[in-house]
């Protein structure tokens, strides 16, 4: 990534997703990048399916296409911080062959994303003793991804444990900012606080990575009403790309820039794909960052 720059991504959710392998199984590699090319993006992030770095570094050198980073499932408080160490290692190994610029880690023990528990009610909740494993385990894994050259931002994730305001301001109060940085994703922080905006004012000097992420307010009001899990509130279309739901992509984007923030924003809708054709949402994405965002902002903006 350039330095003092914003690069604009667009993950591989929207084709395939690693939460529902069997959805979009049919959309290879190639195929993903090519739209990803088509639609005027930058980079990508790293989809379970992807292959080996070797295979993986040529189609994104064909392509001029750049890794932004992967996500990492983190069970410190099941496994204790030297069994996912091990896991941790291998993880930021491949990263940076594929060159890759963050580790996206979100603690998984007692997630409930990939049950089919209610997400808008029976999220788990962490002990003291176990935030205190979770925050010396994640300082640990921080210095790791900065021997690799690569920051640890964190997830905070509808459904666990670091899913709502108050929780990731204590788990950035609880770790260290030279080795834990946060990732702002709009639309999970949405869903779970309905508020976008305090938590981008609170901890803008933590974030290093960006996931905008549009809701579908009605889809959300009808999951939330009949207490659909995390899975079925996506495949019911409770996300979208931005430009397409009720989240003010504008705002957020000028608090950004204010602040000048440098670094990846990564476009992530999930959606069934046989429902929401991944390059038509791809375009309209596009078309929404060029018109309502970049145009906006002038010649203060950053795009390549
Ligand atoms: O960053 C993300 C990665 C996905 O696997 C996850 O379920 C999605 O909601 C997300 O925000
Ligand atoms: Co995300």
């Amino acid at each position: 990534m350039e330095e003092g720059k914003i690069s604009w991504g667009i993950a591989p959710i929207g084709w395939r997703n690693d939460d529902i392998p069997e959805i979009g199984a049919e959309n290879t590699l190639q195929h993903l990048l090519s739209d990803i090319v088509v639609a005027g993006f930058q980079g990508t992030e790293v989809g379970g399916f992807f292959p080996e770095p070797k295979v993986l570094n040529k189609e994104l050198e064909l392509r001029n296409l750049k890794i932004a980073g992967q996500w990492f499932s983190s069970f410190l408080i099941r496994d204790g911080v030297e069994e996912v160490s091990k896991a941790f290692h291998k993880h930021c190994e491949y990263l940076q062959e594929v060159h890759g610029d963050v580790a996206v880690v979100s603690e998984q023990t007692y997630s409930i994303q990939g049950l089919n528990s209610n997400v808008f009610s029976e999220k788990p909740y962490f002990t003291d003793e176990e935030w205190v494993k979770l925050c010396r385990g994640l300082n640990e894994l921080g210095k790791i991804a900065k021997q690799y050259n690569l920051k640890l931002v964190y997830h905070h994730h509808m459904g666990t444990g670091i899913q709502t305001i108050e929780e990731v301001d204590r788990l950035m109060e609880s770790t260290d900012s030279n080795y834990v940085h946060l990732l702002y994703d709009t639309g999970h922080i949405y869903v779970s606080d309905g508020d976008y905006i305090s938590l981008l004012h609170k901890h803008m000097d933590r974030i290093k990575h960006v996931h905008f992420k549009d809701v579908r307010k009605d889809v959300m009001d009808q999951c939330k009403k009949s207490g659909k899990s995390f899975l079925h509130s996506f495949l019911s279309g409770m996300f979208t790309v931005p430009g397409d739901g009720c989240i003010d992509f504008v705002k957020v984007y000028k608090q950004l820039l204010d602040t000048n923030y440098q670094g990846w924003i990564v476009i992530e809708a999930e959606q069934d794909p046989s429902v929401a054709h991944p390059l038509e949402y791809a375009l309209m994405a596009r078309k929404y960052i060029d018109e309502k965002l970049i145009q906006k902002e002038g010649n203060r903006l950053v795009r390549n």
